[in-house]
Order: C-alpha cells, then structure tokens, then sequence
C-alpha cells in the first residue's frame, strides 16, 4: 500500500517529536484533573457550612438546636433567651472552621472605633455546662438580665449584640476556644466571653472542656495566647458546699481551672474576678453582684475601647502572699511568653511544684497556700487542685510574713487590714527639733498627728512605696472587712502606747508629751491605700466626731469610691507622672485601666473643687518622672484645677523592692532642683492662664507647696487651716453639706514658712544627724 507524501511528513515528524508532545499532554491532564478535584471539595464544604444557615433564618425567637456533624464536630446552639434578629445576624456571621493544621497568631485586641460613625458591635457569649438542669436555666436568665443591663450602658460609640447562650457539650471549641469566631465579610464584632460552669467530680463535659483548653494552650502550632483577640472574659462557678464544703474540699473547683485557663489563653484577659456561688444558699446573690460587676466593666470597655493596658505581672509574686494565689491574674510568668511555649510552659508547671513542695516543707517562710500546682508534664485529666481555703481571708494574719514583716519596721497591725506608726516627725516634734512641712503649710502639729491606715492593701507598686514590698496588693477588696470602730479605736490605742514610749526619751519637751495624748490630726497616708476600705466614710465620721481633721491621701486608681468619698479636711490625690508611660513605670499599677482611672479622679477633683480642699502631690523621682515634664504636670493641673499642689523630692527608702525597679539615691533630687521644677511649673501655669503661686517651702522635707489664688488674701498667702471651724461647719452641714474651702480658711502663712525663707519653724532647735544644734540660714 501506498502513502500519500504529506502522510509520510506527518508520520517522520510525529517519530521526532513524539515524547516531548507526550510530556506535554500527560502534564495538562494531571494539572486538569487536579484543578477539578479541588473544586468539588471546596463546593462540598460549602454545602454543609451553608446548612445550618439556612436553619437559623427560620428559627427566630425559639429556643434553637442545630446539630450539625461536620467530620466529627457536633454543633448545637441555644438561642439567645429571648432570640433576636441581631443573634440571627451573629450566628450567620459566624464562620465554621475549615479542617486541617493551622496556626494561629495571638494578637493583642485593638480598639476598634469605626469610621464614620458607625458604631463597634459587641457580642457577648455566655457559656455553660450541666449535668442536672440548673445552670442551663440560670444562664438563659442571666443572659436576658444581662441583656437588659447593658441596653442601659450602651453608648453612641458602641451595640451590644444580644447575648448569646452555649451549652459547653455542644459548641465546637475549635469555633471558639482556639481563636475568637471569624465573621464574615467588613463587619467586624468583638467577642466577650462570659462561662457559668458548676463543678462536677465525676467525668462531664467540664473535662473534656478543660483537656482542650490544656491542649491548646500546649499545642505548639498555636499561640500560647489565641484568644487574646477577645475583648475579655470572666468566669462563674456554681457548687454545693453542702457535698463540698470548702476550696480545698473542691467547691467550685472546675470554675478556678477554667479560669485560670482562660488567662493564659487570652493573654489575661480577666475582665472581672472570678465568681462562686452555692445555688442552693448564695448563689444568686453573688451571681447579681458579679453581674452587676460585668455591666460596669462593659460599660468601662464601651468608654475607653477595651480592657486597658495594665503591667503584665506587675512586680515580683513574693512581694505579696496574696499575690501567691494568682486570684487576679496578676502573678504570670512572662517569661512563659518570651522563652518559647513548650518550653515554658514546662518551666512554669516546675517553678510552681517546686514552690508547692518547698512551702510544704515550710522552707519558704511563705504560707502554704502557693500557687495552685499544674502539672503540665501530664497529660490526661486535669487532677483536683488544691486550693486557696474557703473562708474569705485576713488581708494581714497574725503571725503571716507581712505581718511579722510590718511590725519589725514598727507598724502596730490593728484588727486584720489597718496598721499606724509613729512617724519620725511626732518624734522630732516631741523633741522640739522641728515639726514637717505640714506644720509649715497647714499648722498641723507633728507630735498631734496620728499616721495610720484603714488599708494596708493597695492597687499599686510604686518604686519609691515604703512598704518594703510585703503589703498585699489586689484590685478590689476581698478581704474580711473589720469594722470602723474596732479600727479607730485600735489605732488610737496603739499610737498612745508608742507616744508613752516616748517617755523616757532623752529631749523630749513635757508640754508636747501632755498635747501629744491628744490626737488632733490623722495622716491617712501612711502606705496602702485608705479608700479601699469600704467603710472609710464611717471611719472619717468617727475621726471628726473626736475632732481630729483628717488628710487623706488617695492613689488616683479608685475614682467609684474617691466620688463617693465625704468631706475630709484636706483630699489629696498622688500624681506620680504626667503621662500613662512615666506613671505605668514609676506606680506600676495593677489596674489594666490605670490612665483612665486616674483620669477620671482627676475630673472627680475638678467638680469637687468647691467642696473639698484638694491637693495634687507630686513626688519627684530624678530619672523617672521629673525631667521633660512640667507641661505634661501644668496640663494635669489644668485638668483638675487642685486647690494645691504639693511638690516633694522622693525620699529614699532602699528597699529591695525600689533598687530591684532600679532606684537608688541618685535617683533622688537635690532640693535646689527641686526649687527649679517648682518655678518652671509656675510658669507653665501662668502661661495657661492659671492663677497657682509658690505660697510656701520646707526645705527640710524638700517639700515646697503651689497654691491656687483663691487661698490669698490681700496679696498674702492663707495656707493654714481654721479646724475648728472646719468642725462646725461639719456639725452644722453634715459630712455631705454644702460648705467650701475658702469657708475654712486659717490664719495667714507664717513669714517663716513663705518661699524664699526655708520653712523651718523658729520655735524649735534645728539639729545635725548627730543631735547638734545647727543654725538655721
Ligand atoms: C454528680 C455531681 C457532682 C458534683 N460535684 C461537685 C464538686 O465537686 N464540687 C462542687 O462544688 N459542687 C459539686 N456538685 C454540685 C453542682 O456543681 C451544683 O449542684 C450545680 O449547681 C449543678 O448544676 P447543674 O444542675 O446545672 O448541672 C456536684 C453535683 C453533682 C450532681
Ligand atoms: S500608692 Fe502609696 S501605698 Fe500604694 S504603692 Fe504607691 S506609695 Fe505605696
């Protein structure tokens, strides 16, 4: 058979050319086939994802149970108590998780404010677990209580999205325990997580809930902190302290794992302490409370953009034993973030054996309530941890280390909470060699003056404190609470006996022991912070009662009780910095929202200018809070247009605690700098239009005061204080009456205590450290 010559061509060229064409096709196929199979998979996942969309549409304002398997995921919903097209439009929101290995960044939660107007969503999910029907109840209850609450504490900046309730047995914890949910599309909702959980001792959803929770914090392919994108979270337990009486006997002791869970995964987003209740005594109380506690918080976030920015395990956990029960979250070990998860995490669990088994041992000195042991080598089960004991504590026990601790430095503790001292200036005036500068500004007299605390807690850890780092610290007051008069009659009782003391003292002048036994002042300033006790008004009531004015200092992180506060004679508030940076550095307070709280004491002050005598005082700490910032203090004055401004230079206590935050002596300015900052801050006044004066100095103290012109009178500076009228116009008016400063004004500033003469007061002998007399210049 012949072939035609093109058929011979087509032939030779197809035997030269053959594999590479070959090639070619096999690769377009295999790349076709592939491109298709993808495709079918995707459309696959869309099919059953879009499934429980469908059926949410339909189920408005019905209690909804979807149960979905999606490979081996259960999901259930139960709608929000009273359902809502807003809940429809989260729950379509919600995107379901793809499967397969991912990673997860952690990121901190930014404040979200929207662009034109529009206001930022918030959701709030209420999680809980059940065994026998109760909590399921109370949480939908609790979320349209909630619901309802926060109707109120919405703003124009923010919408709370009805609350949704999950049952902890059939949400899929990938959705929601290893990143926040995703929404779809430009919306943008923040989550807050809300979890009522009782507690159970026989296997329950709570384990299970629990192991995934260990597990990812563990998981190496996800951030030790996924859920910090979440607003915050907080965490209620319900038990029985019938079956479980106390903590250690496991009273609500899954809620305290969860959270403590909780803080690690979220970065410590602990919006508000965790809560216990017995449902079959207090339970609904204590779940009020921290409802209401919640609103507040939600109302804070709604204000400010979120939680705040607090210091990360503000200062060393042996500071303060209560510290050791890590119940604020405060006690983290960032090292757990920097060094790397896994390992980390493993060194943490060590550390915290170590200190479990060495406080057993009664090697620390430390009490033995540690922190609760994780043993994060196993794997499994969360075992039973031991806890904290049941009984609400005494901030400082007789016999504890902070208790031995503060009487070796010479404090009286009285009850459970309060401390007094003798302060080193009674001693001097006693002696007639000089009083402080508030003889010199106010006309107290020092060896009058009792120092004392109804507080020895406090909310911060400023570098220069006296404490000597052993005073606890907490945010709120969950101490046993000691009435005010077992407090004022201690602390009376026990600066009489240290005046007795005095006696025999070498120098010391009769008729100032005689005036001595007479209280006529009270410094609540020692150290803590005195309006954290939650019955400082009646305390006060008592002090004026006696006669005995009253300076309180507060620390500008407590604005609810500072405007709730009753007429004082002098109302201090301690302005360490002048910007959040400098003040987060030197206070290191322990509130996440430290600059906003400050500044809302500071507006507080404002308002109640006309009614309280109110002082800023600064404390200068060279280094930390006094080069470059006189604007930033004349703004501050600005804000809360104080009637004086106290300007100190720090005093040196050589604590560990202060050296370990890098003070030292040099730190400490000399009082000619001192003098500068006050007449450049002066200026910065007067250049806002602020009518301030250096009205007085006591260069002994390094303490020079700015006043406001309402306290001069015809050119001279009226400083002192009348406290007898003080008194009355307390009797006549009552301790919230309307009467002003001005009303009681003293007598004029001595010539002695003007600026430019020292401040020393002439009536007594100036000595050298020695005793000798030294003259005065
Ligand atoms: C089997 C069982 C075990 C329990 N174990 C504990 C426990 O270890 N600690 C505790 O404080 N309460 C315990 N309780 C009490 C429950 O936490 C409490 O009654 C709770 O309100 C039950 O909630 P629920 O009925 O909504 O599931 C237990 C209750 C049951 C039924
Ligand atoms: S506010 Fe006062 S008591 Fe509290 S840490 Fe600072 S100095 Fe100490």
């Amino acid at each position: 058979m012949l072939c035609s010559p093109h058929i011979v061509d087509a032939v030779d060229l197809w035997h030269e050319h053959r594999i590479p064409i070959l090639l070619s096709t096999a690769f377009i196929l295999t790349f076709l086939r592939f491109y298709l199979r993808l495709n079918d998979a995707q459309s696959e996942q869309q099919k059953l994802v879009a499934l429980p969309r469908a059926l949410n549409k339909d189920e408005k304002k019905t209690t909804t149970t979807i149960t979905e398997k999606l490979d081996k995921v259960v999901v259930k919903k139960v709608s929000s108590s009273e359902g809502s097209s807003g809940d429809d439009e989260k729950k379509e929101g919600v995107k379901k998780k793809i499967a397969g290995p991912r990673r997860i960044k952690g990121d901190a939660s930014k404040r979200v404010k929207k662009e034109g107007g529009e206001a930022r969503k918030i959701q709030v999910l209420v999680f809980f677990s059940c065994l026998t029907g109760s909590t399921e109840k109370i949480a939908k209850q609790f979320a349209g209580a909630f619901k309802e609450a926060l109707t109120k504490a919405k703003g124009e900046q923010t919408t709370f999205l009805p609350p949704q309730v999950l049952d902890l047995s059939e949400v899929d914890y990938d959705e929601y325990f290893i990143s926040p949910p995703k929404t779809e599309g430009e919306e943008k909702v923040d989550y807050f997580y809300l979890i009522l959980l009782p507690s159970f001792n026989i296997d329950s959803i709570n384990d299970t809930f629990l192991e995934h929770l260990q597990e990812t914090h563990h998981d190496f392919r996800i951030d030790t902190s996924p859920l910090a994108p979440i607003l915050g979270y907080s965490v209620f337990g319900f038990g029985d302290r019938e079956g479980w009486p106390t903590e250690e006997e496991g009273y609500c002791f899954q809620a305290k794992e969860v959270d403590k869970w909780m803080a690690k995964l979220s970065g410590r987003k602990r919006a508000y302490p965790l809560g216990m209740g017995d449902w079959k005594r207090d339970g609904k109380e204590r779940l009020a409370e921290w409802k209401s506690g919640l609103v507040d918080v939600l109302g804070q976030i709604e204000q400010n953009g979120g939680l705040g920015e607090g210091i990360p395990g503000s200062g060393d956990p042996i500071e303060s034993d209560d510290e050791e029960l890590d119940d604020d979250g405060e006690v983290y070990d960032e090292s757990a973030e920097q060094n790397g998860k896994s390992k980390s995490s493993g060194d943490l669990g060590d550390l915290e054996d170590l200190g479990q088994i060495m406080a057993a041992s009664g090697n620390t000195g430390k009490k033995s309530s540690g922190p609760i042991a994780v043993d994060f080598t196993t794997e499994g089960k969360p075992k039973r941890k031991a806890a904290a004991p049941a009984v609400i504590k005494e901030m400082v026990p007789k016999g504890s280390p902070t208790y031995n601790s503060l009487t070796k430095q010479g404090y009286a503790i009285v009850g459970s909470h309060s401390g007094v001292k003798i302060c080193r200036w009674t001693k001097s005036a006693l002696r007639g060699r000089g009083s402080c500068y508030k003889y010199s500004f106010y006309g107290i007299n020092s060896h009058q003056c009792m120092e004392t605390t109804p507080s020895l807690s406090c909310s911060n850890k400023c570098v220069f404190c006296w404490r000597h780092g052993t005073n606890p610290v907490g945010t709120n007051w969950r101490w046993v609470v000691d009435p005010p008069d077992l407090i004022f009659n201690g602390v009376k009782e026990n600066h009489y006996k240290k005046i007795k003391m005095m006696r025999g003292v070498p120098g010391v002048r009769a008729e100032r022991f005689a005036e001595a036994m007479r209280i006529r002042h009270c410094a609540l300033s020692l150290v803590g912070e005195p309006i954290f006790y939650p019955h400082i008004n009646e305390f006060l009531g008592m002090l004026h009662k006696e006669r005995i004015s009253s300076f309180l200092v507060c620390n500008a992180q407590h604005p609810d009780q500072l405007a709730a506060l009753q007429h004082v004679t002098q109302l201090y508030v301690s302005i360490d910095a002048s910007n959040k940076e400098s003040l987060r550095r030197i206070d290191r307070p322990l509130h996440r929202d430290f600059w906003e709280r400050f500044n809302r004491c500071l507006d507080i002050l404002r308002e109640r200018r006309f009614q309280q005598r109110t002082v800023f005082r600064l404390t200068l700490v060279k280094d930390f809070n006094l080069e470059d910032e006189v604007e930033g203090y004349a703004d501050l004055v600005q804000k809360g247009l104080p009637c004086f401004v106290e300007i100190k230079g720090v005093t040196y206590c050589g604590t560990s605690t202060s050296s370990s935050a890098g003070l030292t002596m040099q730190n400490v300015p000399f009082y000619n700098e001192v003098c500068d900052f006050v007449v450049a801050l002066e200026k910065a006044l007067k250049k806002r239009g602020l009518n301030y004066g250096i009205a007085a100095e006591h260069a002994h103290s390094c303490c020079i005061l700015l006043a406001s012109d309402r306290f001069q009178k015809e050119g001279k500076w009226h400083t002192r204080i009348d406290y007898e009228r003080f008194f009355e116009l307390l009797e006549e008016r009552g301790p919230d009456g309307e009467f002003t400063p001005e009303e009681y004004m003293g007598p004029e500033t001595p010539e002695w205590a003007t600026w430019g003469r020292g401040g020393f007061d002439p009536r007594d002998q100036r000595v050298d450290r020695k005793g000798r007399p030294v003259e005065v210049s």
